[in-house]
């Protein structure tokens, strides 16, 4: 059974349909990387998946769960649908520590003792142990990108999206972030990235999928859609 379902998904913003009856379904286990140029509706399919959007019509369902039923709790479910953007979002003002605990104790009542504990099993496995009571302006770009990841991880997500999250980094430090993606790939988490970053979609995604103005309009595994994309926009969007 999928563990993401996309049913026919419309978003308008005005009269601007931003997003066009996307079908889209996600397996346990799989990697989905959105293609597409900037405004095709990588971020807001992203954040439709992740509630913080609502959709115009068609529905998602998580498992056999309609998260977009109006009647389902946003807290509970972003509590299995962790994000990660662009811009880092930590909070200035609070260690790493209590960044990566804030969600699970105060959204989901986890005993403070326990939140530490798991969020400093969650640092060492990212190599960031001795990072637990820095403040984040003390991190690097990349560090602060790891911890951001580790805070989506830290409510034990069923699925985990990644929106551009290497995109405001040096390129110097963009590894550090790829390799803890690689990381959670192979430890068998299920992800859907937006990403400009061809050649990293191309290693990581288990399926490609191209978005061209609120259309998915093509996708497959990486070796189809990179080298006999089917479609012209696609071949167009790859390979002007
Ligand atoms: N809150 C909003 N109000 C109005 N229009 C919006 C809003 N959010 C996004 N849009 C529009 O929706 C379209 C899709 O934007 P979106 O950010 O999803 O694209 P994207 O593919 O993620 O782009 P990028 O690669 O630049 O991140 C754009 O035309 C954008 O201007």
């Amino acid at each position: 059974m999928a563990l993401l379902t996309i049913d026919g998904v419309w978003k308008r913003y005005r009269h601007h349909n931003v997003l066009r009856g996307v079908d889209l379904t996600v397996d346990p286990h799989e990697v989905v990387c959105l293609i597409g140029a900037s405004g095709s509706g990588k971020s807001t399919l992203l954040r439709c998946v992740n509630l913080l959007e609502t959709v115009d019509d068609g529905a998602i369902y998580l498992d056999d769960q309609e998260i977009t039923d109006v009647r389902a709790n946003p807290d509970q479910i972003r509590q299995r649908i962790g994000i990660v953007f662009q811009a880092y979002n930590l909070f200035p003002h609070m260690t790493v520590l209590d960044n990566i605990t804030l969600a699970p104790r105060k959204v989901h009542g986890v005993p403070r003792t326990q939140a530490e504990a798991q969020a400093r099993d969650l640092l060492a496995r990212f190599g960031l142990a001795d990072k637990a009571g820095t403040y984040p302006d003390r991190l690097s770009g990349g560090q602060q990108q790891r911890v951001a990841i580790i805070r989506a991880l830290a409510t034990h997500p069923r699925l985990l999206l990644l929106d551009e999250v290497t995109s405001a980094l040096d390129p110097t430090l963009v590894n550090e972030v790829l390799g803890i993606i690689r990381e959670l790939k192979q430890s068998g988490m299920t992800m859907i990235l937006a990403t400009h970053e061809m050649s990293f979609a191309r290693d990581i995604a288990d399926t490609i999928c191209f978005l061209d103005q609120g259309t998915l309009l093509e996708h497959g595994p990486p070796a189809q859609i990179f080298d006999a994309p089917q479609n012209p926009r696609t071949r167009e969007f790859l390979y002007g």
